[in-house]
């Protein structure tokens, strides 16, 4: 569809108003009536035609010699240098095109033929676009519209030959604000009840993916907050902060470079020797690996000497096929005379800005004071669902979590925990550790109680010598239930005896359930946040390509190249998108209005859009699609000027 240029007073002359009284005007069409479909002026004296069926012949000629065809000179903008070499702004496609018919529901121009004047209503089974009916993949010289104009080049369109054969409705368009006027798509799209599986035979074209809720039109300004348009702002803060911390580097702490590890930071919050965990010091880093770019949390036990190579292979090969949610992953084990010492460093996933379970609920003694809380039921049953988890997964491994206590337990997110030096005494015990794995798996079950006793009575594991005052201490605050599953986890057994792990899981089935509840509510939201910003990644996209049109000068020796054809109507989009004002002068700020905009051009709608220039001597009127056109002609451009292309733009 060629585009069709209007000068100002080209509208201006329609415009019925009362304005016009004394003048003779029956032949005009009134153009509240193109416009808005009625005139309220219409018995007041406005002296233009209401009646769109009794346009005259006249009023036909007369705009069909105001309407701009391939013979009009090209439009340029008064004062803008020409491009040397264009002669027609047209293309040889929009030559050979129909006159320009208006067919959108909201700006109707109707200056057209009279034989059109009847189908002003938007009618998508008229317009030449992409019909899903029997589509070829192999076949890009379709009469699908879209494939010729270059507008699509959507791998989802091939997903239409995958549909059975389908009638030749319209595109669906969720931005239409009234769907009963798509005619034949809104069916399909809105099937009468018990027609359920004639309704679902379109496959929709993903172009026009909308937000599962569509923004509220009617919201006002003030009403509106920019926040609904964007994940919360809560998570937008701690995601930010946990990237903050992944970049974080400091250079001047003299740690050394490793052979592919570099750009170490020190997580640990305080500067004590400690070897209660593992027999020797340990201390965390984050680094870079220097091969995938990926940042990792360095564990180095501090005068470690391996003897036996076997001990890390073994570990290695054990604990790589360990995948759980609520186990931090280890990836390498090496030793290295970097530190200065010989050291055993285990590479493990980095979670930013994590905590031990003592850091978080003890916190005097994490980097500053605070008492230690009261932790509600429902959090400790969270984390006994979730210490169960990881430990059936290394029992049913036929290895043992060993290192299980407060210091070794991190938070990430909020009360997410992950068993954080899985595999270290494996290592570091390799050829001393005399007991069955067995022995080391019943271990596991008392350190769980004993990590569960501190949290629920507040007491550090060093300070837990009455067992049983602590558990009878529980009973005050705590359900049976509770206290009946530590007092089971930390009951010790005899010798040859064992407890069964798997009765403990069936006895808390009903904790495990609510947990498991929880984890898909919180899944679903997350997901839906994520859809929110799927729309804006695409909106960036496109915000990036018409950035680098607009404005851009010259371009391959062309001067004004983006001032003149096409993208002096995209300059004009992107006044129209985001500079508008109120009748005051005063800026429109609605993100709402720039996101309808900016997805109507993604999609390249039908709906026609008014541009106007800022002195209001140049008005196009034109098509999301038309635009959209221009947008990637002007794109295309630029790339083929371009040295290297524009990988990732599309
Ligand atoms: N995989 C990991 N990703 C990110 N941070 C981690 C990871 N593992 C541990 N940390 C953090 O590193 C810091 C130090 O951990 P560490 O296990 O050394 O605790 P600690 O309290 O210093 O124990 P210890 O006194 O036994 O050394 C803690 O803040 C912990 O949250």
């Amino acid at each position: 569809m060629a585009t069709t240029r209007y000068t100002a007073n080209d509208l201006r002359r329609q415009v019925g108003s009362p304005r016009s009284k004394g003048r003779e005007n029956k032949d005009t069409l009134c153009r509240n009536v193109v416009i808005y479909g009625n005139c309220r002026y219409e018995d007041q004296g406005c002296t233009f035609n209401h009646d769109q069926n009794k346009m005259s012949s006249s009023q036909t000629d007369l705009t069909s010699k105001k309407t701009f065809n391939v013979d009009s000179p090209s439009f340029t903008p008064a004062g803008q240098p020409q491009p040397p070499a264009k002669k027609s702004t047209f293309s040889s496609q929009a030559a050979s095109a129909a006159p320009f018919t208006p067919r959108g529901a909201n700006v109707t121009p109707n200056l057209q033929h009279q034989a059109t004047t009847e189908t002003s209503i938007f009618n998508p089974a008229a317009i030449r676009e992409f019909t899903p009916q029997n589509y070829d993949i192999g076949n890009t010289n379709s009469a699908n519209g879209a494939a010729q104009d270059g507008v699509y080049s959507d791998p989802f369109t091939s997903m239409n030959s995958l549909g059975p054969a389908l009638p030749p409705a319209g595109q669906f368009n969720p931005y239409a604000n009234d769907h009963s006027t798509m005619g034949g798509s809104g069916a399909t799209f809105y099937p009468q009840h018990g027609s359920f599986p004639a309704g679902l035979t379109q496959p929709p074209n993903y172009h026009l993916y909308t937000p599962y809720d569509s923004y509220r039109q009617d919201l006002q300004p003030w009403q509106r907050s920019t926040y609904d348009f964007f994940m919360p702002e809560k998570m937008r803060e701690h995601m930010q902060k946990k990237m903050y911390a992944t970049q974080q580097v400091m250079p001047n702490l003299g740690l050394p470079q490793l052979e592919r590890w570099h750009s170490l930071v020190p997580l640990d919050t305080n500067n004590r020797k400690n070897s209660s965990s593992f027999g020797y010091p340990s201390w965390m880093y984050k680094a870079q690996n220097s091969r995938t770019g990926r940042h990792y949390a360095l564990r180095r036990i501090e005068g470690y000497r391996l003897t036996n190579d076997k001990a890390i292979t073994t570990a290695m090969k054990e604990w790589k096929k360990i995948k759980n949610a609520n186990i931090v992953t280890v990836h390498d084990i090496f030793t290295t005379r970097e530190f200065g010492d010989s050291s055993l460093i285990f590479a493990y996933d980095y979670h930013p800005l994590s905590a031990t379970l003592q850091e978080h609920h003890f916190p005097s003694h994490g980097p500053r004071f605070r008492a230690p809380n009261f932790i509600p039921e429902n959090v400790l049953w969270g984390y006994i669902c979730q210490i169960t988890n990881a430990l059936r997964i290394i029992h049913s491994s036929k290895l043992a979590a060993r290192c299980l206590e407060l210091s070794k337990i991190i938070v990430a997110e909020k009360d997410r925990i992950r068993l954080a030096a899985c595999s270290i005494l494996d290592v570091v015990q390799f050829e001393t550790n005399t007991r069955s794995v067995l022995e080391l798996q019943q271990e596991d079950l008392i350190k769980f109680g004993r990590v569960m006793l501190s949290l629920a009575t507040n007491t550090l594991p060093v300070h837990l010598n009455n067992i049983q005052a602590a558990l009878d201490s529980l009973g005050t605050k705590y359900t049976s239930n509770l206290k009946e599953a530590i007092a089971w986890l930390i009951s010790p057994v005899g010798p040859g005896e064992s407890k069964p792990f798997d009765n403990f899981i069936t006895g808390i089935s009903t904790q495990m359930t609510a947990f498991f509840d929880l984890a898909l509510q919180d899944g679903d939201e997350k997901e839906s946040m994520l859809a929110r910003e799927l729309e804006n990644g695409r909106v960036a996209r496109l915000l990036m390509k018409l950035a680098t049109i607009t404005e851009r000068g010259d371009l391959a020796g062309m001067q004004g190249w983006s001032e003149a054809g096409d993208r002096y109507q995209l300059k004009l989009f992107r006044d129209y998108v985001f500079h508008q004002v109120d009748a005051d002068g005063k800026p429109r700020l609605s993100i709402g209005h720039i996101l309808n905009c900016l997805n109507k051009l993604d999609a390249g709608l039908e709906e026609m859009v008014v541009l106007t220039s800022r002195d209001n001597d140049n008005v196009f009127v034109l098509t999301y699609r038309e635009l959209r056109q221009m947008f990637e002609r002007s794109f295309n451009e630029l790339v083929k000027h371009s040295k290297h292309g524009a990988p990732g733009a599309n």
